[in-house]
């Protein structure tokens, strides 16, 4: 019998969902049957649909945000964006088809045309995270229709509601029932879709854990296509601010964002030792000003909740495994309803602590680090598996430019919070955090395969050198 499966509303721990875990078998099956007809349309046919799609979504924008806030947790107006960033993937995605993967042709030699083309891979599974419901998973199956292929698409488990929605849109806006398929299910499931033999390749997005333990389940398939996005221990470098509240509020936006649960979220604030207790004083300032409340809460929350209490607790343990490490708390973790997983932002000073891990705190805990110099600033960015997100606080564009250069990520802003990349670029990350194929404006890349051909009309032969010239019996 297929596993019974609940949502809760993190903020109430009301049911918002109930339903079963599905067979991805039986889902990729459906998939498979209907993907040479939606890669027999035109691109354009596919481009209208998605189009069509953005409209279902527009016309339900306020439903959508509001299922998305309760079951996330997250602000009613971060729900806002969210469904925002969603509509606008579509056109975002067209043109990166065209950008990225379309068709060319140029002259080749002996009077020959070079055409590349892209084509579809066939059915491709997308695994969603649970901090963005609709937006991540949406970021990989708009290329991927768009492309011709078909979809099976597996939410968090975490967030069945919101992918359930998600895909009723784009059904309802004209893509084809089995052109786009919806499985439910938690880690299993997951196991299931990516390691099925019908399965063409996994777009996944979820944390490194994963999808290292992806990339092994893949170890035996080198030619399906799998793209890996996955966290960080991002670095933000404070270093010598003109505006300190400005600083402030963009170290605040970076760590302590949708409650800290943004793969680009600051984890690590590097400053001077002589001099941060400014810029740490208005932080201080700003995050005392912080609310954290229900998503719909009048004022409105900067923050709402973690997920589920089981992060909340594991964002607890973790805040205490750094304070017996040696770790010396600015500001607090508090959680002020045991019951409930809601957080208030934290900030310890982690400077002494020996070895300290090297892991993604998936919460509002910011780590301080303080150093000599800015060549200790960099190394210190670049104490980590990771490779996500990375950016500097400065005034000086020979500083930023030398930081450009000694981090390895895939995302190195100045004078910008870590968090909020655009959709019209490539978004990705080096080290665990991914596996070289961003995602964002290149997702067109994994999701179509180039063919090189080199054509004419008429056969010429090509031979030229090598051959005797039997009326004079010269090599030519
Ligand atoms: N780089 C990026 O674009 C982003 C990365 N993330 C990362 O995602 C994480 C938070 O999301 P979570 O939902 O907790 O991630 P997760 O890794 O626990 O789960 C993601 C999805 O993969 C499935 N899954 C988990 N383990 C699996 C396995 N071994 N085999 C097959 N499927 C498996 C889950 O059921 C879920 O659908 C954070 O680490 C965050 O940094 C989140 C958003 C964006
Ligand atoms: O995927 C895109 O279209 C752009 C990348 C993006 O949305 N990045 C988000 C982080 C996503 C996450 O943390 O889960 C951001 O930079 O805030």
């Amino acid at each position: 019998m297929a596993e019974t499966m609940t949502s809760h509303e993190p903020a109430t721990g009301k049911k918002l969902w109930s339903g079963s875990a599905g067979d991805p078998a039986a889902e990729i099956a459906k998939a498979r049957e209907a993907f040479p007809d939606w890669a027999d349309h035109s691109f354009t046919f596919r481009a209208e649909t998605m189009r069509r799609v953005a409209n279902v979504v527009r016309a339900k924008e306020k439903e959508f945000a509001d299922l998305i806030a309760r079951e996330t947790g997250k602000p009613l107006w971060e729900a806002q964006q969210e469904v925002g960033i969603v509509i606008g993937k579509v056109d975002i995605s067209i043109d990166a088809y065209s950008n990225r993967t379309g068709s060319t042709t140029f002259e080749g030699a002996l009077g020959s045309k070079v055409a590349v083309r892209h084509r579809p891979h066939g059915v491709l599974g997308v695994l969603g995270p649970y901090n963005f419901p609709a937006h991540l998973p949406n970021g990989h199956i708009v290329p991927a229709l768009l492309a011709g292929n078909t979809v099976v698409f597996k939410p968090s488990e975490k967030t069945p509601a919101s992918g359930e929605f998600l895909v009723q849109c784009f059904h309802e806006g004209g893509v084809p029932e089995n052109a786009l398929r919806l499985v439910q299910g938690g880690i299993e499931v997951g196991k299931a879709l990516a390691g099925d033999d019908g399965l063409d390749g996994l777009l996944f997005t979820g944390s490194a854990g994963a999808g290292k333990a992806l990339a092994k389940q893949y170890a035996d398939t080198p030619h399906k296509i799998l793209a890996i996005e996955a966290g960080g221990n991002n670095p933000l470098v404070a270093w010598d601010m003109k505006d300190i509240h400005a600083a402030a509020a963009i170290i605040t936006q970076s760590a302590f964002l949708s409650a800290g649960q943004r793969c680009t979220c600051a984890r690590r604030l590097i400053v001077p030792e002589e001099g941060h207790e400014e810029t740490l004083d208005e932080v201080l300032k700003l995050v005392d000003r912080i609310i954290v409340d229900h998503p719909h809460a009048d004022p409105a929350p900067f923050m709402g909740p973690v997920i589920d209490n089981a992060a909340a607790d594991n964002v607890q343990e973790q805040f205490v495994e750094l304070m017996m490490k040696g770790g010396v708390p600015i500001k607090k973790l508090h959680r002020p309803d045991e019951e409930k997983p809601f957080l208030t932002p934290a900030i310890i000073d982690v400077t002494n602590v020996k070895n300290r891990p090297d892991v993604e705190i998936f919460g509002p805990v910011l780590q301080l680090v303080r150093v000599r110099n800015f060549e200790e600033a960099i190394a210190e960015a670049n104490k980590t598996r990771f490779g996500l997100a990375a950016s500097v606080l400065t005034r000086s564009p020979e500083l930023y430019k030398q930081f450009w250069r000694g981090v390895r990520a895939g995302v190195v802003n100045w004078n910008k919070p870590t968090n909020g990349a655009p959709s019209t670029a490539p978004f990705g990350g080096v080290g665990i955090s991914g596996n070289h194929r961003p995602s964002a404006y290149y997702a067109a890349d994994y999701c179509a395969w180039p063919v090189t051909s080199v054509e004419a009309e008429l056969c010429r032969a090509s031979i030229g050198t090598g051959l005797k010239d039997p009326a004079t019996e010269k090599t030519r």
